[in-house]
């Protein structure tokens, strides 16, 4: 066996084993790189292929796969999602299209997931309107209308869309207006459908929870555009105003209103009751006491050393702090387990040339993933160091943008280490690697069944990815080239680099929508913040009050933070809704 395929099968072979940590690549290991392509391609394949035919049971009238493989959902999620990434579409799984779902199947899911009532209504509403009924879902401001029949030679962008009829949107706090609004267009658009029918014709499900967070640089759908505004009178709107309020005309088409209002993450009923409390900001002064006892150092959480909360991620408000923190647990690990550190450097070109100028490498390798599409400039790895993909892989597989993943090697090219310092956050014998090939991350909730070629199950090899991002260089410009006045000297730097970031400690926003076994939470709200989603987002993603520690003391104020008016405005408004689907749907109901 040639010495560095021994060494890939030591250092894959058994996870309990010591890990050899980093690989370098040989022409066997660019081989098996070939060879998982092609296993992920044909495990893409079978998710495909079984999502079609293991739901679709019209027997005389089944759908050729290969005539809808074509067809693929884009999914707005909004933490994937800004409205620049908009433009470039994650193709997803193919449409399974219209099933018909017999009574049996429904009732079976409906006890598989033990669903709730109001869960088993929004199920049971969704899955008869795909059956067909309806009727009851075209209340009167909607406008239905037939579709114009797409032409063979359409557009790539129409043939995405061409069999999609339904289109799932979560956590719609996150999603904003202007987003919307660019959402409606394109599919009004593709599907070639009159401008006033909304999205295309396409149905559209909102999931989400407007106490929680915002969209970051957009305005929320709950926007009340009836309220007089700050403008002064007489003064014409902007375009992005018009944008905004013809979106929001859209949410006030919605007529079908489920209320899930039943807690089922939280499995601590005085927890329970403290965050329903949480959420009017209305907590009293026992739930206050209970909390604090929580703050490290009490005797329940007596150190951050020990375990299980060295394991246990920190949510950090800010991306320079998580940073930050994620860059000393790695230098921390790395010492423990005497190794040296190891850091992945980005590959940023610029008009196609390489970047060559220090100054501006070191400034492009020091920005936040936040500002570079999510590519890190510096990556550091330690074995075992729990990791997050910041870009879709394989939907189908799920390998998803913000899936939870455990790091086991690096693959690099051998000639590719230097030692010469890259930054001062890391020990001064840190090993540079500038040509990272891939990484082998374990998934534990990837969808692969087979085992890839010498990989243990569930380990994924995740290679380079490129995105393109825009820098604003104007301070480190010489004197003599800076622009005039007040204008921006920008630069569209195009980087390679692995898709992931550490996870020992996150962003609060990415926290949005997990359920955490264990949290290190702050309570200290970065100045000016009255949103209340920066409490409750938090304390709300643990199934109990043990299963979180707060970094410090806190004020009882923030448990005092109220909802804003525009969101219990709202949010009564979908109430009154809601009544009025239950009405429409009481079978549903029972
Ligand atoms: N009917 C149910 N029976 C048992 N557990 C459930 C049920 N419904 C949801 N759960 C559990 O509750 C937790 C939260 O579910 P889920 O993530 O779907 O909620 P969510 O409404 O999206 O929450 P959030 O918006 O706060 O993130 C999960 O751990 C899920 O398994």
């Amino acid at each position: 066996m040639a010495p560095a395929q021994h060494l890939l099968n030591e250092a894959v072979g058994g996870m309990d084993q010591q890990i050899v940590p980093f690989v370098s690549a040989t022409p066997n290991l660019v081989r098996h790189n070939t060879k998982w392509q092609e296993q992920l391609k044909s495990e893409k394949e079978r998710v495909r292929r079984s999502l079609i035919t293991g739901k679709y049971d019209k027997t005389d009238d089944t759908l050729d796969y290969d005539s809808i493989q074509d067809a693929l959902v884009t999914m707005v999620n909004s933490k994937n999602c800004n409205i620049n990434t908009l433009d470039n579409y994650t193709q997803v799984l193919p449409v399974a299209s219209v099933t018909t779902t017999s009574h049996s199947t429904q009732q079976s899911i409906i006890v598989e997931y033990a669903l709730n009532r109001e869960q088993r209504a929004a199920f049971l509403i969704i899955t008869n309107h795909l059956d067909g009924d309806k009727e009851r879902h075209i209340g009167e401001q909607r406008n239905s209308g037939k579709l114009r029949t797409i032409k063979p030679g359409d557009t790539k962008l129409e043939n995405q869309w061409r069999l999609v009829e339904y289109l799932l949107i979560d956590e719609m706090s996150m999603v904003g207006l202007t987003l919307l609004a660019k959402l409606n267009r394109i599919l009004s658009a593709t599907k070639h459908a009159d401008p006033q029918i909304p999205f295309g014709g396409i149905n559209v499900i909102f999931f989400g929870d407007y106490l929680q967070y915002r969209p970051v640089y957009d305005t929320p759908l709950y926007t009340d555009f009836s309220q007089p505004t700050k403008n002064k009178s007489g003064q014409s709107r902007s375009e992005k105003e018009i944008q905004q309020r013809a979106a929001r005309s859209l949410i006030l088409q919605i007529n079908c209103v489920i209320k899930l209002s039943q807690q089922m993450r939280t499995e601590d009923e005085r927890y329970r009751e403290l965050l329903e409390r949480l959420r009017q900001g209305d907590c009293n002064l026992q739930d206050y006491e209970l909390l604090l006892t929580r703050v490290v150092g009490q005797p329940s959480v007596s150190s951050l050393r020990e375990s299980p909360w060295n394991e246990a991620p920190i949510l950090a408000y800010r991306n320079e702090v998580r940073t930050q923190l994620n860059n000393k647990a790695a230098v921390h690990n790395a010492a423990q387990l005497g190794h040296q550190l190891m850091v992945c450097v980005a590959q940023d070109t610029c008009r196609g040339k390489a970047i060559e100028d220090p100054i501006l490498m070191k400034k492009l390798l020091e920005l936040s993933d936040s500002k570079t599409e999510h590519l890190p400039g510096l990556l550091p790895f330690v074995p075992e160091m729990p990791v997050i993909l910041t870009q879709n892989l394989a939907i189908e597989l799920g390998l998803i943008n913000g899936i939870n993943g455990i790091f086991r090697q690096l693959v690099y090219e051998a000639d590719s280490v230097s030692i010469d310092a890259l930054s001062n956050t890391y020990p001064n014998n840190t090993q540079y690697v500038h040509r990272p090939l891939y990484a082998l991350i374990e998934i534990a909730r990837s969808k692969i069944e087979c085992n890839l070629e010498t990989l243990q199950p569930k380990i994924v090899p995740v290679p380079l990815m490129e995105q393109t991002f825009r820098v604003d260089v104007t301070n480190i410009l010489p004197k003599k080239k800076k622009p005039e006045s007040n204008q921006k000297a920008m630069l569209s730097i195009k980087r390679r680099a692995l898709p992931v970031v550490p996870a020992c400690c996150i962003i609060t926003h990415k926290s949005q929508g997990q359920t955490l076994s264990k949290a290190v939470i702050d309570l200290k709200l970065p100045n000016e913040t009255e949103d209340i989603a920066a409490v409750y987002v938090l304390l709300s993603r643990l199934k109990q009050l043990i299963d979180v520690a707060i970094l410090r003391p806190f004020d009882y104020e923030v448990l005092r933070i109220k909802p804003s008016k525009s969101q219990v405005a709202e949010i009564e408004r979908l109430d009154k809704l809601y009544i009025d689907t239950q009405f429409r749907f009481s079978e549903y109901f029972q």
